[in-house]
């Protein structure tokens, strides 16, 4: 049975909720709350949460459901994940979000329109469905995922087209850490407008 998502972004399908360590990019180190919305067509082979590309498992919730137990934490600080965020209007839940003084950062590949009222957005581009311009010039970092070495170039393609204030960091893939890790390391050194972002909370053992 397929649900319908409204136009109107009062209910998104809801993969899961947590409140835990920012583990990548620019924040790492804050405590936040992650909502994770289900649903991706993006196909990013490695992918390290598959599970949230078929909206259908995951259940449509209301927006106000979600807020409720956003302002349950300490730290006023929400992070809008997925899946991919933006295939949704996220203009409802962000507004609630801050009308109740939560920050709202999102993580997105940019493939979709800019919805929203961002405090931060984290744009991690995808070769397999590329960013749209208004993300690229909203993004307070780039976070490119490195996979192999022709990357580094794609990644200084992406940096030409961020504002001026954009973070530039180099994230790299989890399955292939070990190989390109040691790159990255290279390369920042020579290319030191890059930073380095790990994804701590899997060394963490924090979700
Ligand atoms: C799962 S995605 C969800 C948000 C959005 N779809 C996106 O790609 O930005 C969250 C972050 O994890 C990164 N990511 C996903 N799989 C990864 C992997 N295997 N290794 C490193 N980073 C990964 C993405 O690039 C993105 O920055
Ligand atoms: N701790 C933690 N930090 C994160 N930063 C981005 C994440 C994501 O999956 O979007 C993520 C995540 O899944 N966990
Ligand atoms: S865009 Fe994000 S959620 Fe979608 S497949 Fe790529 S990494 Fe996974
Ligand atoms: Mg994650």
């Amino acid at each position: 049975m397929s649900h319908q998502v409204p136009e109107n972004g009062t209910k998104l399908p809801l993969m899961e909720e947590f409140y835990t360590i920012q583990g990548e990019g620019f924040h790492t180190g804050k405590a936040a709350y992650f909502i994770r919305l289900g649903g991706c067509d993006v196909g990013c082979h490695w992918c390290d949460v598959k599970e949230s590309w078929d909206a259908e498992l995951h259940p449509l919730t209301d927006a106000e459901t979600i807020v409720e137990n956003a302002k349950k934490h300490p730290a006023k600080t929400v992070v809008i994940t997925g899946g991919e965020p933006l295939i949704y209007n996220l203009d409802y839940l962000t507004k609630r979000l801050k009308e109740e003084g939560i920050r709202t950062f999102i993580e997105t590949s940019g493939a979709y329109p800019l919805s929203g009222t961002w405090d931060w957005i984290c744009l991690s581009p995808k070769k397999f469905k590329g960013p749209k311009t208004e993300v690229l010039e909203a993004a307070g970092e780039l976070k490119v995922i490195v996979f192999n070495k022709s990357d580094f170039k794609w990644a200084e393609e992406h940096a030409s087209q961020v504002g001026p204030n954009c973070k530039l960091y180099l994230q790299p893939e989890w399955s292939k850490a070990n190989e390109i890790t040691p790159l990255i390391i290279e390369y920042v050194k020579d290319n030191p407008h890059w930073d380095i972002s790990l994804q701590t909370h899997k060394f963490l053992n924090i979700p």
